[in-house]
């Protein structure tokens, strides 16, 4: 009678990832930068001074749909994630938007680029200047977030990858190009660069770790493809809005 054949037992800790395929990965994942929105039209004529009052006032308000809704995104993506550690690590996110008894948050930040840029609270907060299109796109953001594997939610927030190049943009062009933007208002922008660095850092982790086979990889570049086309759908739609 043969010897029984001992069970197998599932492997707790997945075999590691050589780190030149890691590093491949990686690389794919951040040449998506060439379809970052910093190359939209409607971005570069903002970047390099050719925008008028109105449409930085169309902007700021359009993009606050998007700040306001990143906290629901994170908060999504914490209800669908069983990890205790992640989970922790992820919270942080929510209170850096929505502030806490320490720090006036993201969110207000943005509120007072709003005003920086002379549009009431009122008129920022009633969310009446939001587009059609801006709506859909961030609702689709949410919405993807609620519905995907948290993994592959996360890995939709690698865009933050290509965000602190587009906030420096600002930063250094801003003040000479529209000098009657008060300067606090850029108080936001300043603030993210280390935050989004932190974020992307986790970001990373989570997604490098997770996207092992060629197959799996592919998928997470098609999630940063459908974020990115978020982002630059945005654009699209204030663009429009705002012509020259
Ligand atoms: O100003 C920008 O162009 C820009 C882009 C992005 C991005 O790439 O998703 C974010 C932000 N800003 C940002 O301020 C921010 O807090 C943020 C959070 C996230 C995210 O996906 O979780 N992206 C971004």
């Amino acid at each position: 009678m043969p010897a029984p054949v001992a069970p197998a037992i599932a492997p707790t800790v997945p075999p590691a990832i050589p780190d030149a395929e890691r590093a491949a990965f990686e690389a794919r994942l951040r040449a998506l930068q060439a379809r970052y929105h910093i190359h939209h039209p409607f971005n570069q004529r903002m970047a390099s001074g050719q925008c008028s009052r109105a449409q930085i006032q169309g902007w700021v308000a359009n993009r606050f749909y998007y700040q306001v809704n990143i906290p629901l995104k994170d908060a999504a993506i914490l209800s669908n994630c069983p990890d205790r550690a992640t989970r922790r690590e992820w919270v942080v996110r929510i209170l850096d938007h929505d502030g806490s008894a320490a720090e006036p948050g993201g969110i207000e930040a943005w509120s007072r680029l709003g005003e920086a840029v002379g549009l009431t609270r009122a008129a920022l907060w009633s969310q009446q200047m939001v587009l059609p299109g801006v709506r859909f796109a961030v609702d689709a953001y949410v919405n993807f977030a609620r519905r995907a594997p948290w993994q592959e939610a996360v890995c939709s927030s690698l865009t933050e990858m290509f965000a602190p190049a587009i906030h420096q943009e600002r930063l250094a062009g801003w003040p000479q190009h529209y000098p009657w933007i008060e300067a606090e208002g850029l108080a936001y922008f300043r603030s993210r660069i280390p935050l989004a660095q932190r974020d992307v850092e986790h970001g990373l982790r989570v997604t490098l770790e997770h996207f092992r086979t060629p197959a799996e990889q592919q998928r997470a570049t098609q999630i940063l493809q459908f974020k990115l086309d978020i982002l630059w759908s945005m654009l699209d739609a204030i663009e429009k809005a705002y012509p020259e």
